[in-house]
């Protein structure tokens, strides 16, 4: 007999990929489909998913490209079987900061959908602008010092927003947006994140944002669960705010609220079932916290293009180094992160620089892994011997905000100090283990204030997460992640889900199926807990704290803190004698 027992889709709408996947119930995944942008799409001048704009530090993606790519990952999923009539709930998650430009025809287009034509084809003129700007846009300076600046300092904005401002935060791309293209921010009527972009999509009318991924756009309150009037003045440009909150539309608080049913477009065309409810999409990191109960001191590790660090919290405790959102499913409870600009492509230049891979392999991170595994930590020989330390940003980064470049150094334990004298460097060997320790020293300088001793008697242990969990396209590498305990600690070890690159939508389609069949009251933690099966979701993949490395790295944690001060003095020093920022190598 069919089984027709309930399905809960979740989508990953990420930098390069659209990921779709089907889980029961009982959590089990069912059938998982990706659609990769630059392998896949036609029609698209990109590259990792995105078009670069060097000379104006701009990246953007195109929204028609998404729009192709929806079609073919629910065809993807149809061809492996899936039953659409069986899909009960449906949420989703959008790489974060994105914004897209609805026009006046959007909502009328978005309703009236043709079964047997493809979305691309008949949403083209629902938008204002064809692109969205993407979270690895750096064309924002101007704007950035702007928002910084109107509530006093970038303390404040934190204070007040959760983070400081930064370049792909959606309040200060809006205002470029704004004064750069002024006709079409006039004929704008709606903007959405691309979470909402997709919920939009799927329920067939532009569906509201999200109530943690608004804590993306330098623009919510998140002390007061409101829009910040003054910052919305200042993206707006005007005293007078009710057009860019008409723009933005109401953020409801419920995360697990019903938005409504799936449009009649997937309905006629895939076969899903008219009562399929369409359930908050919200950004990819926090929808990743959502693919394992989370506890507080689990700490997880997403290195995927970018690299975040997510830590739940039930303590909001902004400073201008990190991000607080508002938790993506429970009210009282925060999402901790740290996101670097710089992480699976920095990577993946290194590998590339090593040349051909060894013979008999199909893995093409073996020789990387091989060389990370072979060196010594930070290339000391003996406890005061001279550490190499290194940033590799072939972006321009957000943590530290500095330009493009590649920094090594030394740096001499004894002394304290650093040189730029790079003999003991083997090049390009030396850089594969540097890489992965520079990254993840960066998390450890940064989470410092967040992480506390998972002992009872701090004494025995040092402040560090309880547990590491490795999610995204690089938590497949153990090279990587027997370095993450080493450098990160965690008491019980390094996990990766079994998922492993898919925990974002994994996360999203756990979210449907708490909206959906969650008791009154029950929370996201409780409903998801009950039902998890540790043994099968998870898998231990490298020990966690081990005490002598733990203290080396210290050091490294000492070092790296130096080398940033010094490639952000030396910064200072070129935008003083040139006027401008000047891409930096040593
Ligand atoms: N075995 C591996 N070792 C290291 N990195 C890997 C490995 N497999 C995939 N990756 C990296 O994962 C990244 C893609 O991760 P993913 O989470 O799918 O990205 P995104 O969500 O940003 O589209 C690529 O940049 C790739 O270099
Ligand atoms: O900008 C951020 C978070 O602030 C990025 O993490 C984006 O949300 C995209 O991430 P990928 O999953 O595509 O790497």
């Amino acid at each position: 007999m069919a089984d027709s027992s309930p399905l809960y889709l979740g989508f990953d709408l990420s930098t390069q990929q659209l990921k779709g996947i089907a889980v029961t119930s009982d959590l089990k995944v069912s059938y998982e489909a990706v659609v990769d942008f630059d392998a896949d799409a036609s029609g698209f001048n990109i590259k990792k998913g995105v078009i670069t704009n060097e000379a104006e530090r701009e990246v953007y993606a195109p929204v028609a490209m998404w729009l192709q790519a929806i079609n073919t990952v629910l065809q993807r999923l149809k061809d492996k079987g899936i039953e659409f009539s069986r899909v009960m709930g449906i949420s989703g998650a959008g790489q974060q900061h994105g914004s897209v430009y609805w026009n006046q025809e959007g909502e009328h287009a978005l309703s009236n959908l043709n079964k047997d034509k493809t979305l691309e084809s008949q949403l083209d003129h629902a938008f204002s602008y064809p692109y969205s700007p993407n979270w690895q846009d750096a064309s924002t300076q101007e704007q950035c010092d702007l928002f910084d600046r109107h509530l006093g300092d970038e303390t404040q904005l934190a204070m007040d927003t959760g983070s400081k401002a930064h370049h792909r935060f959606t309040g200060p791309q809006i205002l470029r947006f704004r004064t750069k293209h002024p006709e079409e921010y006039r004929k704008t009527s709606r903007i959405s994140l691309v979470s909402s972009f997709l919920a939009s999509i799927f329920l067939g009318k532009i569906a509201p944002i999200d109530i943690s991924d608004v804590c993306g756009m330098n623009l919510w309150d998140i002390q007061a669960g409101t829009y910040n009037e003054k910052l919305l003045a200042l993206a707006a440009g005007t005293a007078d705010t009710n057009d860019l909150r008409s723009k933005l539309g109401d953020v409801p608080e419920d995360a697990g609220g019903n938005f409504g049913t799936v449009s009649p477009y997937f309905v006629h065309r895939f076969g899903f079932t008219s009562s399929c409810t369409i359930v908050p999409f919200t950004g990819d990191n926090p929808s990743t916290i959502l693919a394992l109960p989370l506890r507080p001191l689990d700490a997880m590790v997403s290195l995927g293009t970018s690299t975040t660090f997510l830590m739940s919290t039930p303590h909001c405790k902004p400073d201008p180094a990190v991000h607080f959102f508002n938790h993506p499913t429970t009210a009282g409870l925060y999402m901790f992160m740290l996101c670097y600009k710089n992480g699976g492509l920095a990577r993946e230049q290194i590998r590339d620089s090593l040349g051909p891979q060894l013979p008999g392999t199909s893995d093409p991170w073996s020789l990387f892994n091989n060389h990370v595994t072979g060196t010594l930590p930070m290339g000391a020989t003996s406890p005061n011997s001279p550490l190499r330390t290194a940033l590799y940003f072939p972006r321009p980064e957000i943590v530290p905000n500095v330009p493009a470049g590649t920094y090594r150094y030394i740096y001499d334990p004894e002394y304290k100090n650093l040189s730029g004298n790079t003999k003991i460097w083997n090049l390009p060997t030396d850089d594969c283990r540097a890489i992965i320790e520079s990254q993840l020293l960066s998390l450890r300088l940064r989470s410092r204030s967040i992480v506390a001793s998972p002992s009872p008697n701090p004494d025995n242990l040092p402040a560090q997460p309880r547990r590491i969990y490795l999610v995204g396209g690089g938590s497949q590498n153990p090279a990587i992640a027997k370095l993450a305990g080493e450098i990160l600690g965690g008491v019980e070890g390094v996990y990766r889900l079994d998922v492993g690159g898919n925990a974002c939508a994994l996360g999203s389609a756990y979210k449907a199926v708490w909206a959906v069949e969650r008791k009154p009251g029950e929370t996201f933690e409780e409903l998801i807990g009950e039902r998890w099966r540790e043994e099968e979701f998870v898998k231990k993949v490298a020990d966690g704290y081990q005490e002598e490395r733990y203290k080396v790295y210290e050091k490294g944690v000492e070092a790296l803190e130096k080398v940033e001060k010094e490639v952000l003095y030396k910064q200072a020093v070129d935008v003083g004698k040139a006027g401008t920022s000047g891409a930096g190598q040593v």
